[in-house]
């Protein structure tokens, strides 16, 4: 069954002798020698394989598990320790552990090779058997999926090492490609001018690769990961010289819910990224005018994927000291054409690092960060709803409408995620304390993802002759059937909805920061003026202080004298002597002067009644007057009335004397 390469044989057989390098990850040699048989390409199957989403668990390396997981087979077994958020949804009696099931468990020490050749290699061959593929990384922040995705220098992730491995199994490569594979996942076949172009374009993308990096030490460090993997043992395929086979790829990222090409250029800072959108064909989401970049070798592929890293949006946060903000999207495809019946087809693989659910209270996020996160966490939750839905909707036997629309990311992965295409996620946890709850939420996630049924079918090929056809069109003259049509307009309405919604969002969100902002800057203000005042009394305090003491001094020195003053007894009476003479005096004098006030106010009283008798006395003057002018008057009267009124005779006056 298996028709194996000789010398590739010997050539391994002979290096994994080696004992010391058994064990040694930087060796990569496995005592597990498998040599795999690829059926020949013109054998296409179609066939359905239903199985269910598979799922991977990676722990972090670098922590203590047993008090938190215990790890039983292929099944985790959490202990929600004191203080979890998870105990409130513990009934009493219920039991404090969690179990959740995975395809496989990989504990920390497992080695990047492990992971490589237990998730991702086999579905490499079904990759160049025509299928397309799409592994996922899932998981909190700075819990390891770049790390398993792209990896570092010394430990190369999945990515590195597929395209290591793609390019050995396959067979040599054609300098010029047959055929490009559109974004909407059709083939154009390329003139030798088109060719040209694309050379151009890879050439370009690596000369600039240069100026955003050293160019040679991604070359160096690809070629030592060569070396380190040269003894792994890859696919042989057979009888394959009818076959033109281009491998082409793009990297995108959905970043702020907005998709950006990695391998285009930034522009300078006044303008903007310019901005993807998504386009649907064949009921397959695809991202428009993305760039896909013809590769001939490891190296080159390599190099372009570090150009697209760099362009990644990436910042510290408090959990990850590099955080990939967006979800990167890293495709590889394989365009296969027949040249004796012109037969062709496309496979894809989509390498999809998500980017990392986080609570802004662990990273404690703002500005620029916070918006970040809020995104972040909006489209995996819509990717957990989708999931939770199409799970629901599979087991149901219904078709309820999943929201596949509520984000960039569900809306390209609609097909893979509704079962429709070949799925695997990876999902890591970091399995600290601190990181408890937020891994019981991947958790949770990676169990309903688990559940999900896909059927998979290797297509059929399509011939050249088709693709001659419609040479001349371009990707937007594809003649859309009225449903794509139906379909594009609910796409761009959704977009619209999408861009509407997080235009308000980010409203709301920066009027928040503003008002927090203005909150901290007032509270800055305020604290500021009450250390100033604390200041200024602590001044004033000490100012004070000094003269208080000495007071304190003073009244303690004066009460020592007063003391002193107390033993001498002669002074003392003397003292006491003068203190009742002065007493006396004092109310001598307080009694003398209330006499003195007493016979003030008889004076004063007197000199009234003086005054009122002076008055009284001028009243009977003028009375007395009156009647005396009167009182003459009528004797004057009575006189000249009678000549005598004497008895003489004699005329006399009363008031004579
Ligand atoms: N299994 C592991 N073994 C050793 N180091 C690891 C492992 N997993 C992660 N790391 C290290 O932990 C740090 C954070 O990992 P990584 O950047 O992959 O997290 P992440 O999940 O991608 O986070 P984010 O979502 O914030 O981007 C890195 O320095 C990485 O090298």
């Amino acid at each position: 069954m298996c028709d194996v390469n000789e010398s590739a044989s010997t050539s391994f057989i002979s290096l994994s002798s080696s004992e010391e390098s058994l064990n040694d990850e930087n060796c990569d040699i496995c005592d597990n020698v498998e040599f795999f048989y690829t059926p020949h390409f013109s054998n296409f199957r179609l066939t359905f394989q239903p199985e269910t989403i598979r799922v991977y668990l990676r722990i972090k390396n670098g922590y203590d598990l047993k008090d938190l997981y215990e790890i039983e087979g292929n099944t985790l077994v959490s202990k929600v320790p004191p203080g979890s958020n998870f105990l409130r949804n513990i009934k009493e009696g219920d039991s404090l552990k969690k179990i959740h099931a995975f395809t496989k468990i990989f504990e920390p020490q497992t080695t990047q090779r492990d992971i490589f050749n237990d998730v991702v290699k086999p579905k490499i061959f079904d990759f160049i058997n025509g299928q397309n593929s799409t592994l996922l990384t899932y998981g909190a922040s700075g819990s390891g999926k770049t790390f398993t995705v792209i990896g570092t220098d010394e430990e190369p992730g999945i990515v590195p090492r597929s395209l290591e491995y793609l390019f050995r199994t396959l067979p040599q490569l054609m300098s010029d490609p047959a055929a490009k594979p559109s974004p909407a996942g059709n083939v154009t076949l390329l003139s030798d001018s088109d060719c040209k172009k694309e050379k151009l374009l890879c050439r370009n993308l690596l000369n600039s690769s240069s100026a955003v990096g050293d160019r040679m030490q991604h070359v160096r460090i690809y070629k030592a990961m060569q070396q380190r993997l040269s003894s792994e043992p890859v696919a042989f395929l057979e009888d394959c010289n009818d076959l033109s086979i281009g491998v082409w790829i793009s990297f995108a990222e959905i970043y702020n819910e907005q998709i950006y090409d990695l391998l285009r250029a930034n522009p300078s800072k006044k303008e903007q990224r310019p901005r993807l959108r998504l386009g649907m064909s064949k009921g397959q989401v695809y991202i428009k005018n993305l760039t896909c970049v013809n590769v001939r070798s490891g190296e080159e592929a390599y190099q372009i994927l570090q150009y697209g890293l760099n362009n990644l949006n990436y910042a510290p946060t408090r959990v990850n000291e590099h955080s990939s903000r967006s979800h990167s999207i890293f495709t590889i495809k394989l365009v296969q054409v027949s040249k004796s019946d012109g037969g062709c087809f496309v496979s894809s693989f989509n390498f999809c690092d998500l980017a990392g659910s986080e609570r802004s209270k662990k990273t404690l996020n703002v500005g620029d960060r916070l918006r970040e996160s809020n995104n972040i966490n909006t489209s995996l939750l819509v990717l957990g709803r989708c999931i939770s839905a199409v799970r629901n909707a599979q087991k149901a036997h219904d078709n309820k409408l999943v929201p596949f629309r509520e984000s960039k990311l569900t809306q390209l992965f609609q097909k893979a995620l509704s079962g429709g295409e070949d799925i695997a996620m990876i999902v890591t946890i970091n399995p600290s304390r601190e990181m408890f709850d937020e891994s019981q939420h991947v958790l949770n996630f990676s169990a309903v993802a688990s559940e999900i049924s896909i059927e998979t079918a290797t297509k059929q090929k399509e011939t050249v002759r088709d693709v001659l056809k419609n040479k001349t069109c371009t990707e937007e003259d594809f003649e859309y059937t009225s449903e794509e049509l139906q379909n594009m307009i609910l796409l761009l309405r959704d977009e619209l909805e999408i861009q509407r919604n997080e235009y308000e969002t980010n409203l709301k969100i920066e009027r928040e920061y503003l008002r927090k902002g203005y909150e901290e800057i007032y509270q800055d203000h305020e604290n500021y003026v009450q250390e100033r005042i604390k200041f200024a009394e602590e001044r004033v305090r000490r100012q004070y202080e000094d003269e208080i003491e000495a007071y304190k001094d003073k009244i303690k020195e004066l009460e020592n004298r007063s003391e002193v003053i107390e033993l001498s007894s002669d002074e003392e009476s003397e003292a006491k002597e003068t203190r009742r003479r002065v007493t006396n005096l004092r109310r001598t004098l307080d009694e003398g002067f209330g006499r003195y006030r007493a016979a003030e106010e008889k004076c004063r009283q007197l000199e009234i009644e003086n005054i009122q008798l002076k008055e009284r006395i001028f009243e009977l003057e003028n009375e007395l007057e009156a009647f005396r002018q009167h009182h003459a008057s009528v004797i004057s009267e009575e006189i000249e009335g009678s000549e005598t009124y004497g008895e003489n005779g004699v005329a006399f006056n009363l008031w004579d004397d």
